[in-house]
């Protein structure tokens, strides 16, 4: 049997061919789209510098950095709409064929919209673009535009667009969906309505990939998340597991006057501002331990490192500039 290179490729680095330790070919099956070590140079700058992740069927995956860090340009040659200065994008094992766009939608930005056109003809308009379409009455509902149908989109609150620009997305129920950013600019409310809504997409089977700053969106919405920072990407895994690893310990904060007179501290308890700071890897053993050594518990705090912490435990920068 003749075999590409491709195929040999990714043959010996197990992602065909190979059954996982279950026995089956799951990563065959599972995986949807794929980037491989993909660079993407602009005169002067590494936009992109080799990044590699692959998106399973059904996850949400975020790709989470500050500004310029290079997600949209990463989405970007996802989406087809860049091409690589070098690396490949897989979508179901393969290069992105011509049918691809057929079976992604992309969250554009609200210049997408035409003037003088209502949502019901926006939508209508996207939909004549496909041949395969999402059902009308379930996309409305969906995305809760049965009240606004007959408005201009030019009058629509930053809610209401970003409602009416996922619905445009999903227009040709695709298996994938690209939102770049979907909440920058929204109010605290707005925000979360957006996000239930993404739940709900979510949970009807559609595979997400999306780009944020906010590290709440990427915690709350991401089965996976990468953090990239200039161009790289420097870890990769689900939030709450990354927290984990790289933060084994929790804090736990309490006044400095709960501390018994004649007991000493431990060696590791810092005292700043006030505060006695315990690392604690057990925080259900260690305050059982401070009851029995007549600390008073009545004002602890117990603080759980996020995705923020890490960010900048990792790259000694905050996530927001
Ligand atoms: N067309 C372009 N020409 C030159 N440089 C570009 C171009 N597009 C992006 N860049 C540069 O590439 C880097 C990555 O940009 P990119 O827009 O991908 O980052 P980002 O993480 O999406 O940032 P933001 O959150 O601000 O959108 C930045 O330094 C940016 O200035």
């Amino acid at each position: 049997m003749e075999i590409s290179w491709d195929q040999a490729a990714l043959t010996a680095s197990g992602d065909i061919g190979a059954p996982d330790e279950s026995g089956s070919r799951r990563h065959i099956i599972d995986t949807l789209i794929e980037a491989r070590d993909l660079v993407r140079l602009y005169p002067g700058v590494r936009a992109v510098d080799g990044i590699s992740f692959r998106v399973e069927r059904g996850q949400c995956y975020g790709l989470l950095g500050p500004n310029g860090a290079g997600k949209t340009t990463t989405l970007e040659m996802l989406e087809g709409i860049q091409t690589p200065t070098s690396g490949v994008v897989l979508y179901r094992g393969q290069p992105l064929g011509r049918n691809y766009r057929e079976s992604i939608g992309i969250q554009f930005q609200a210049t997408a919209l035409q003037d003088f056109q209502t949502v019901g003809e926006s939508l209508a308009m996207f939909a004549s673009l496909y041949r395969r379409t999402a059902d009308r009455d379930e996309l409305i509902r969906l995305c809760n535009l049965s009240d606004i149908l007959d408005r201009d989109t030019r009058k629509l609150s930053g809610g209401q667009r970003q409602r009416l620009l996922l619905a445009i997305a999903l227009v040709n129920d695709p298996d994938l969906v690209f939102l770049d950013e979907p909440t920058t600019g929204l109010d605290p409310q707005a925000r979360r309505n957006f996000w239930s809504l993404i739940e709900q997409v979510r949970r009807r089977g559609t595979s997400i990939l999306l780009t944020t700053h906010y590290m709440e969106e990427a915690e709350r919405l991401c089965d996976r998340v990468a953090i990239i920072d200039r161009g790289r990407m420097i870890v990769e895994g689900s939030p709450a597991a990354l927290v984990r690893q790289h933060f084994p310990a929790r804090l736990i904060h309490l006044p400095d006057t709960a501390w018994p007179a004649t007991l000493p501290l431990p060696p590791e308890a810092l005292v700043r501002h006030g505060e006695i700071e315990i690392q604690a890897e057990d925080v259900p053993l260690t305050l059982a331990e401070l009851e029995r050594l007549g600390v008073d518990l009545s004002a602890l705090r117990v603080a759980t490192p996020n995705l923020e912490d890490l960010f900048l435990k990792l790259t000694g920068h905050a996530l927001r500039a």
